[in-house]
């Protein structure tokens, strides 16, 4: 567990906010703490327990657990029992025996949660910016690139999201300070985090905001000064139940009254609803792909507007003359796909809202990396080879269309499909890996209970589909190689200069699920020693 140690004097002073006054007995019991969770299996002598409610369960179902590992302090939410006023009680604990545990229970606890946050870690106040990234798709990868430039001009950064709380220093070091549970972290991990990240210097900061994250409360009340929106698309209905319902939840991110700078992709027409959301404070940003754009009347309605022409896509990445408002800078960056120049004027939009000079960002530009296991260009020699974690066929398409740009030679591709999941998305795979590939080679992805043979089969299905339509351009193209290693090996060592090589499925993940093991198989390592052999 992340977390910055509090000073007692903090905490007696947070609780004394909370509205209760404290016994010198309690206050002595007190001292004893370092910390907060909201998760009774972190709770021990040292931290204390929030017991807040969740989605399907509150978390006063776990104070037991929190009692026996140890905790000295439980703060629990009262809002939705019929008290209507504090209430504060000393209990002794028969495990461990005899231990004395203060409990409180606060009407609305959270509604006051980051205030408490706020007395406790005063650093929460010192960050020069965060950013909340929201959206269907490239939040990891805006989030990778707001914190990289901004370690590399400022010196420290960090980003917080599906990959984990990664900080970044200006060695070039990105190193993982804590695994992820969820794209964004439950409320009180992510104010932990925060403060961990501020005192330890990391003041740029880019959260990723999941729909679920914004909805359930996760970023609620956090010092937020900047929101992206980059693109919405079908997905998640299973939660929100409709488009309108899902965008809504994403546009919600814009209710935090912290937030001044709104940045949008004004090519995806949701960004209307975005504008119409806005609250007075906040001043819309923006960026497009579009050449025919009418900036002029974007401009009118925006702060600052970020546009490009005269892309070139060549095997070391993307040149492009990059426009803010009338002033034109060119930029080089190792990276693949349209939408990742999206996503790199998203992450510059932010800088920009932060007064960061667009020369220094210029400069550091050429440097920045794809997210890890995002497009992520892992060799670049006689042949390209790209490691992605597309496993959707929308994701697989987009993913090999971005390829086809930078390629020269012949386009392959490395695939496989999941397991005990969504059964109808392999042959749509299958067909569009034919359509959009020249060399198609499946294999394995995490099988978990089902036979790799079998899914290969399924896969292949859409395949003879896609044959029939366009008997010439599947002919030969198509090898089944079950074994993983085997697969990427057979397409490394067969390229041909010019060639790029997409590998996809499995991006930053570093395990393969098979009959209910998770065999260690770090993809992007494993690429990488290959490609010095061959590419
Ligand atoms: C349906 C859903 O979203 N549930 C989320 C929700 O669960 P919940 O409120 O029901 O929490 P709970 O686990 O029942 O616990 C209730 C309370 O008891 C506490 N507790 C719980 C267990 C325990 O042993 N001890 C304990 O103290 C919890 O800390 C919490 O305060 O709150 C939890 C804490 O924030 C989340 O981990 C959990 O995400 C579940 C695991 C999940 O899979 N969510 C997915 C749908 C999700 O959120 N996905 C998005 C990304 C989507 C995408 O773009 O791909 C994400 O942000 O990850
Ligand atoms: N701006 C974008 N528009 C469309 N597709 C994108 C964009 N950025 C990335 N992608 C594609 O979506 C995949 C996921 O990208 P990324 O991880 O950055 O998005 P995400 O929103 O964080 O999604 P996830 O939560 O699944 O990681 C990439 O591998 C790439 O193929």
């Amino acid at each position: 567990m992340l977390c910055a140690k509090v000073d007692t004097s903090q905490v007696l002073l947070a609780i004394s906010h909370l509205g209760f006054s404290l016994s010198e007995e309690e206050q002595l019991l007190l001292s004893a703490i370092e910390g907060f969770t909201a998760d009774s299996r972190q709770a021990s002598p040292s931290i204390a327990f929030l017991a807040l409610q969740g989605v399907s369960r509150h978390g006063r179902e776990f104070i037991e657990q929190a009692k026996a590992l140890g905790t000295v302090l439980i703060i629990e939410d009262s809002s939705e029992s019929d008290a209507d006023t504090n209430s504060k009680q000393m209990l002794i604990t028969s495990t461990p025996a005899d231990k004395q545990v203060l409990h409180l229970s606060v009407v609305n606890l959270a509604g006051k949660l980051s205030s408490f946050f706020a007395t406790l870690y005063p650093q929460l106040d010192g960050f020069k910016q965060i950013v909340a990234v929201t959206g269907t798709n490239g939040k990891t990868s805006v989030a990778s690139f707001y914190a990289q430039l901004a370690a590399s001009i400022i010196g420290k950064a960090a980003s917080i999201g599906t990959l984990g709380t990664l900080t970044y220093d200006n060695d070039g070091e990105e190193r993982c300070v804590q695994e992820a549970e969820n794209t964004t972290p439950e409320r009180v991990s992510l104010l932990n985090q925060l403060a961990w990240l501020a005192e330890q210097g990391y003041c740029y900061v880019a959260i990723e905001a999941s729909s679920h994250g914004i909805e359930q409360g996760r970023l609620t009340g956090l010092p937020i000064d900047t929101a992206i929106f980059t693109n919405l698309s079908q997905d998640h209905l299973d939660y929100h139940g409709s488009m309108q319902a899902y965008g809504a939840a994403k546009r919600a991110l814009l209710n935090n009254t912290h937030i001044q700078n709104v940045i949008v992709n004004f090519d995806d027409p949701e960004s209307a609803l975005w504008q119409q959301s806005l609250q007075s404070q906040q001043r819309l940003s923006g960026f497009t792909l579009l050449p025919n754009a009418a900036k002029d009347s974007l401009s009118s309605c925006m702060q600052r507007v970020f546009s490009v022409s005269n892309t070139q896509y060549l095997s070391d990445g993307l040149y492009f003359s990059l426009f803010e408002s009338a002033q034109a800078y060119s930029i080089h960056l190792g990276l693949i796909g349209d939408f990742n120049i999206a996503n790199y004027l998203a992450a510059i939009a932010a800088f920009r809202a932060a007064s960061v000079d667009m020369e220094a960002i210029a400069l550091a530009s050429p440097r920045l990396k794809g997210a890890k296991g995002r497009m992520e260009i892992m060799a670049s020699h006689h042949a390209q080879v790209i490691v992605d974690f597309a496993h959707t066929p929308d994701a697989l398409k987009q993913a090999l269309q971005a390829s086809r740009k930078h390629t020269k030679g012949s386009l392959w591709v490395v695939f496989g499909c999941g397991g005990n999941r969504d059964k109808e998305k392999r042959p749509l795979m299958g067909s569009i890996a034919v359509q959009f590939a020249d060399k198609v080679i499946l294999t394995q992805d995490n099988s978990r209970f089902e036979k790799p043979e079998d899914i290969v089969e399924d896969v292949l299905s859409g395949i003879a589909e896609g044959e029939t339509k366009d008997q010439s351009a599947a002919a030969g193209k198509v090898i089944s190689i079950l074994d993983r290693c085997e697969a990427v090996k057979y397409a490394l060592s067969s390229a041909q200069v010019g060639d790029v090589v997409l590998i996809a499925g499995k991006g930053h993940e570093n395990y393969l699920d098979i009959q209910g093991k998770k065999i260690t198989y770090d993809e992007r390592a494993f690429v990488q020693q290959l490609a010095e052999e061959y590419i």
